[in-house]
Formats: C-alpha cells, sequence, structure tokens
C-alpha cells in the first residue's frame, strides 16, 4: 500500500491516465491512493464470495489489504456517469473528516476506468439489513444498544453540521447508510450526496437526490438542501430505530403504512408507548423511548425553524435538556403536498406511487393521471431518486 497526496505527480504509475479528475480532486490531500492491482489481490480477483453488497454507485466487496486491514471495497460501475461525480465528492468530502461515527477512508483507486474506494470495513452489516432487514439478522438490538445507535448518529451529524468548517450536509441520512461496526458503534456511510456549504449560505441548491421516504418536503420539492433537511431525515431514522419498523410499510393497515403519521396519530393519542418495538418485550425505559420518539416529531416538523439543530437534539436525547410538547407540531408529510397538487382528491398513496406521484407534481403537465391505487404492494421504500431542480 502506498500513501501519498492524490495527484503528487511523482508517484504517479504508469497505468494511470491522467484525467479530468485531475483538476477537480486538486484540493485532496492525504488520501492513499492504491493501485487496481493491490485490490485485485486484495479481494480475490473480485471473486463474487467476497461481494457483500451493491448500491446505487456499484458493487461492494470485502478485502484483506496488504497491511492485514480487512476493508469494504466500492466499485463504481462503469456505465454510472451521476456516480463519477459522486465519487469525487466522496473522497473530496471525507478525506478531511474524522470522527468516531463516521466511516472512515482509507483511500481510493483511479486507474484506466477503475473508480474504486476503499473504507474500513464494519463487521455488522446496516441497520437496513439488521434492525430492518425482517429478523434476517441474529444481532439483539435491546434498548440500550438502539439507544447508543441514535445518540452515536447525532453525535456524527452534530460534527458534520457544526463542527466541521465548511459545514456538510449529507443529503442521504437512512438505515442503510448507518454501518455498524463490531461493537454496534453507528457509523455513516455514502458522502457521495454530501453537499459542503459555503460560509452565509442558508440553503444549498441542488439537484434533488436521496431516498423517498427520508425525505424532507422542502427538499424534495423546491430542492433547498440545509442542515434540517439531513435533520429531518434523521427524526425519521430515530423513529425506525425505536418501533423497529420501516417508514413505509404497505403490508399493514392503510392507517398504519406511514410511520411518520402513525406516530403523530398515537402521540395526539398521548398513546405513543405503544408504538416502540414489539421485539423488546417491554424491556426498554419508557420515558426515554418516549423522549426519543417525540424528538423524531420534532426533527419532521414541516418548519424547518422548528426542527432542532443537531447538538440541540443530541442534548435532548441524552436527558441534558427536556423535550417541550408545546413545540411539536404535525410533520410535514410529502404526500400531504402532494394531495394538495393532485386533481381528484388523490387516495392515500402506495410506496411506487409516491415514486410516480414525485414525477407528476415536479412534470409541468400536472394533468397527469396517476397510477391507480390497486398496484401491487411493496415493503420498501428504499427507492433512490435524483431529478434536476430545474424540472
Ligand atoms: N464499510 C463497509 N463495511 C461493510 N459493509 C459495507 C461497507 N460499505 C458498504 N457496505 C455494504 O455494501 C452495501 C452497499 O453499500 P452502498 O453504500 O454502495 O449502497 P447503499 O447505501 O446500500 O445504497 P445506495 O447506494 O442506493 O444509497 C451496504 O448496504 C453494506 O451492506
Amino acid at each position: 500500500m502506498t500513501c501519498f497526496p492524490l495527484f503528487c505527480r511523482k508517484h504517479h504509475s504508469s497505468t494511470r491516465h491522467p484525467s479530468e479528475f485531475d483538476g477537480e480532486l486538486s484540493g485532496v490531500k492525504n488520501v492513499t491512493l492504491f493501485s487496481y492491482k493491490q485490490l485485485r489481490i486484495a479481494t480475490d480477483d473480485f471473486s463474487p464470495v467476497n461481494k457483500i453488497g451493491e448500491g446505487g454507485f456499484g458493487s461492494v466487496y470485502k478485502g484483506r489489504l496488504k497491511s492485514g486491514k480487512m476493508a469494504a471495497i466500492k466499485v463504481l460501475s462503469s456505465e454510472s456517469k451521476q456516480g463519477v461525480r459522486e465519487f469525487l465528492t466522496e473522497i473530496k468530502v471525507i478525506s478531511d473528516v474524522e470522527h468516531e461515527n463516521l466511516v472512515k477512508l482509507y483511500g481510493c483507486c483511479i486507474e484506466d476506468d477503475h473508480r474504486i474506494l476503499v473504507y474500513n470495513y464494519l463487521e455488522n452489516n446496516s441497520l437496513a439489513q439488521t434492525l430492518l432487514g425482517g429478523g434476517h439478522s441474529s444481532i439483539q438490538f435491546n434498548w440500550r444498544t438502539r439507544t447508543k445507535i441514535c445518540v452515536g448518529v447525532a453525535k456524527g451529524l452534530a460534527y458534520l453540521h457544526e463542527q466541521v468548517k465548511p459545514h456538510i450536509i449529507h443529503r442521504d441520512i437512512k438505515a442503510s447508510n448507518i454501518l455498524l461496526d463490531k461493537d454496534l458503534t453507528p457509523k455513516i456511510s455514502d458522502f457521495g450526496l454530501a453537499k459542503l456549504i459555503p460560509p452565509n449560505a442558508t440553503h444549498v441548491s441542488t439537484r434533488v437526490a436521496g431516498t423517498i421516504g427520508y425525505l424532507a418536503p422542502e427538499y424534495a420539492i423546491r430542492g433547498q438542501a440545509t442542515r434540517k433537511s439531513d435533520v429531518y431525515s434523521y427524526g425519521v431514522l430515530l423513529i425506525e430505530i425505536v418501533t423497529g419498523r420501516c417508514n413505509t410499510n404497505s403490508r399493514l393497515p392503510i392507517d398504519e403504512q406511514y410511520l411518520l403519521e402513525r406516530t403523530w396519530q398515537l402521540y395526539e393519542r398521548k398513546e405513543l408507548v405503544l408504538l416502540v418495538d414489539t421485539s423488546l418485550d417491554g424491556a426498554f425505559d419508557a420515558e426515554q423511548a418516549c423522549r426519543f420518539l417525540k424528538i423524531g416529531l420534532l426533527c419532521t416538523q414541516d418548519a424547518l425553524k422548528l426542527r432542532p439543530s443537531m447538538s440541540t437534539i443530541l442534548k435532548m436525547l441524552t436527558g441534558e435538556m427536556e423535550v417541550d410538547n408545546n413545540k411539536i407540531t404535525k410533520p410535514g408529510l410529502i404526500s400531504d403536498f402532494m394531495d394538495l397538487k393532485i386533481k381528484n382528491n388523490a387516495p392515500k398513496l402506495h410506496p411506487e406511487q409516491i415514486n410516480a406521484a414525485y414525477d407528476y407534481v415536479l412534470s409541468s403537465d400536472n394533468t397527469t393521471t396517476l397510477p391507480s391505487t390497486s398496484s401491487s404492494q411493496g415493503n420498501s421504500t428504499f427507492t433512490t431518486v435524483a431529478y434536476d431542480q430545474s424540472i
């Protein structure tokens, strides 16, 4: 393994072709550059046996580096144009930040057409595959562990939002981007969509790219990414961790399908405790669990100003600050926005219809008919959307 700043020319191997990446990454320091051969050896020639995941970006392999360290090796698929941009963003953003609750980038490989990111390997997969994976994991998420995960993710985000300069908006906080190490310490991953906030900017107007179910309405509709749109996604995640449920589940009765709506209903009825994951068999601190759910509601309010900052959230999670019930208002839901826009009193939408409705709301032709409500129902909302704000 060679360790040197990227694009320190005297170290370039003969196989590396200078490209548009040189300019794009000129400010990046201290990233280890791996050769393709090193990563081929580490992964046994990218053997399917070592494949541990597949994302929007490409395939992820487990590998052992020459140093003996285990690594997660993320190979950008060659067709992915958008992926190249995200590849560059990810390197720029995370090469400079280091925190216990953020995934660590060991380095990258830019050789011929290969674009590969190398991270520290996290033994216990993502929250999406474990806690929310429908019972396919043997990990016991007891209440203490859940508390540690909620607090850890909040610390990682507070660091990105408030300590790093310029501040960083992650833009894709969701269960599949929270990875767990061997001690179940959470690590925020996937900085490919992150944006750096220029000093004095109130928001970054941007292509909307994120995951339905976690997107703050103002970000989904107007493309305005702020730290408060990350706070919204964090609120959704927090409620998922306490309840052990995905934010949308179309197998449930209609009034329970949308977790945020359900949380609000039970909050109004003062029955929030009923929402806590039943697999805990009652072994949880009810005051703390209800507090976490209320914090989730604070985070997902429609008005950005009402959503707390990550450092305030952290204080509320740890009990250093009280949650003021008077400050909690109804969650902002994209479906509410769509209900207003869609003619003929659109019925409640299934997750796959939300995708179609997105396109509908953002298209100039708002006379388009929505697909019928009787379509087949899926359980997952982990659909990544990306469209131009200018649409
Ligand atoms: N550092 C890592 N350690 C262990 N496993 C990892 C690591 N990074 C990624 N993985 C595995 O690879 C999978 C795919 O990760 P990736 O970040 O490419 O996509 P994703 O976040 O699941 O989806 P999307 O790209 O659509 O957001 C993860 O769900 C996880 O199982």
